[in-house]
């Protein structure tokens, strides 16, 4: 059995105005929907980022991959760094730590090879990963200061969140939808006071929920210093409060709260300095830049061996992603926090049966056989319409920001 043909389509799916401490989202965000076909029509799903160099890399390694046996996973990888010879980042504005082209178009395509892998078989994809050790998933809240609504928009139903007391409004809605069991709040937007206020009412309303903060490096280290020991015991953790493996480790240092990152260890190559330095106590992992799904499982392995925790980072991403995180998730003992996912932001899909629902803040990993979910094509090709039409063709929260306001800045740290 060979690979046949592989269909790549860009897609864009409505997002709402989030804030981080570089902007807000746009309307849009981009996706990738990779199928690859065999040549007895077996169909394997992956989903991956949607910006032009993943998309530019995936449509130059895509050919090289024709006749390729779907369960030659070492021959996959060598066949994409021989396609993709440059190398190189896949942000178009990284200033900072980027994610390698050559991981993510691996994994980009190891999830639908896996994916087939499973189907052939018969067998769910978590028993391709040494078999599930949880039933369902934990997956936390991600919580977002926003604006009301998109410029020359109405309001949407989520309404404006810029202070401590609207943001517990939001967590009790998510609570209440969805029944998430962990929080997390997408930092680096207020003062810090205010985010050390919303943190402390978090903790109030929600006793004995786990609470992390997250402001993708936005403070000094001054003021992660600052805020890490104002709230030393209402964290579980603390991510990327600075950038940088110095910066990072400055801080650690100076507070019991453990540090977690998706922005100083990216590869695997990363690692050992982080330790060296006592930069992170716990890392997320993320299959699409890590390098597929297994490498995801070493990640926890090479963690477990250094006494690492294990969480995991998410993007605006549609249901072929959260099902492929739900495998591994499921198949990966040492994962030791709830996963984060921005999938309620989403509230649409491509998928048959519409988005996965979560019960109790938690999934079952679909049943299989292999990812257990399949294309709505409708729904697939009203995306695809939207992104040739929708007019973002890259992520860009600074750009839209200042249409909000024409004197913002990107500033990082930003407080
Ligand atoms: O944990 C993280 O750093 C993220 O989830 C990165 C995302 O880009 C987040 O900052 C966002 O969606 O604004
Ligand atoms: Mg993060």
């Amino acid at each position: 059995m060979r690979i046949a043909e592989i269909r790549l389509t860009p897609v864009a799916i409505p997002d709402k105005p989030l804030l981080n401490c570089k902007g807000v989202h746009q309307p849009y965000a981009l996706r990738t929907i990779i199928e690859v076909v065999c040549d007895d029509g077996t169909l394997g799903l992956g989903e991956s980022y949607g910006s032009s160099k993943a998309l530019a890399g995936l449509r130059k390694a895509a050919p090289a991959l024709v006749g390729l046996d779907p369960f030659h996973l070492h021959e996959l990888h060598a066949r994409v760094l021989a396609a993709l010879p440059e190398g190189g980042g896949i942000n178009a504005k990284s200033a900072v730590a980027d994610h390698r082209l050559t991981d993510v178009v691996t994994s980009a395509f190891e999830v639908p090879l896996m994916d087939i892998q499973g189907k052939l078989l018969g067998r769910p994809l978590y028993d391709l990963l040494g078999g599930k050790v949880r039933d369902r998933v934990p997956f936390a809240a991600y919580l977002f200061y926003k604006f009301a609504g998109h410029i020359g928009e109405a309001p949407d139903e989520w309404g404006e969140v810029m202070t401590p007391q609207a943001m517990v409004e939001e967590a009790r809605r998510f609570v209440g939808l969805y029944g998430f069991g962990s929080l997390k709040l997408k930092g680096g937007v207020l003062e810090p006071a205010l985010e050390i206020e919303t943190m402390r009412r978090l903790r109030e309303a929600f006793p004995s929920h786990p609470l992390r903060i997250d402001p993708n490096g936005g403070w000094t280290v001054e003021t992660a210093i600052h805020i890490a020991r104002s709230l030393e015991g209402v964290l579980e953790y603390l991510e990327d409060p600075v950038i940088g493996m110095d910066a990072m480790a400055e801080v650690a240092a100076a507070t019991s709260l453990p540090l977690a990152t998706n922005m100083i260890v990216l590869q695997f190559d990363q690692i050992a300095e982080a330790v060296r330095k006592g930069a992170v106590r716990i890392v997320l992992s993320d299959h699409h830049y890590w390098g597929g799904l297994r490498a995801s499982t070493h990640l926890a392995k090479v963690c477990e061996t250094l006494g690492l925790g294990v969480s995991m980072h998410s993007n605006s991403h549609l249901g072929i992603t959260l099902a492929a995180m739900t495998h591994v998730a499921a198949a990966t003992p040492n994962l030791s926090y709830a996963c984060d996912t921005h999938y309620p932001w989403t509230g649409v899909d491509i998928i048959e049966g519409g988005p996965l629902a979560f019960d109790r803040g938690t999934l079952a990993p679909p049943p299989g056989p292999g990812l257990g979910v399949g294309l709505d094509r409708a729904r697939l090709a009203e995306f695809a319409a939207l992104y040739d039409t929708c007019g973002v063709s890259e992520r860009d929260d600074t750009a839209y920001m200042k249409q909000f306001d024409p004197g913002y800045e990107r500033r990082v740290p930003r407080w």
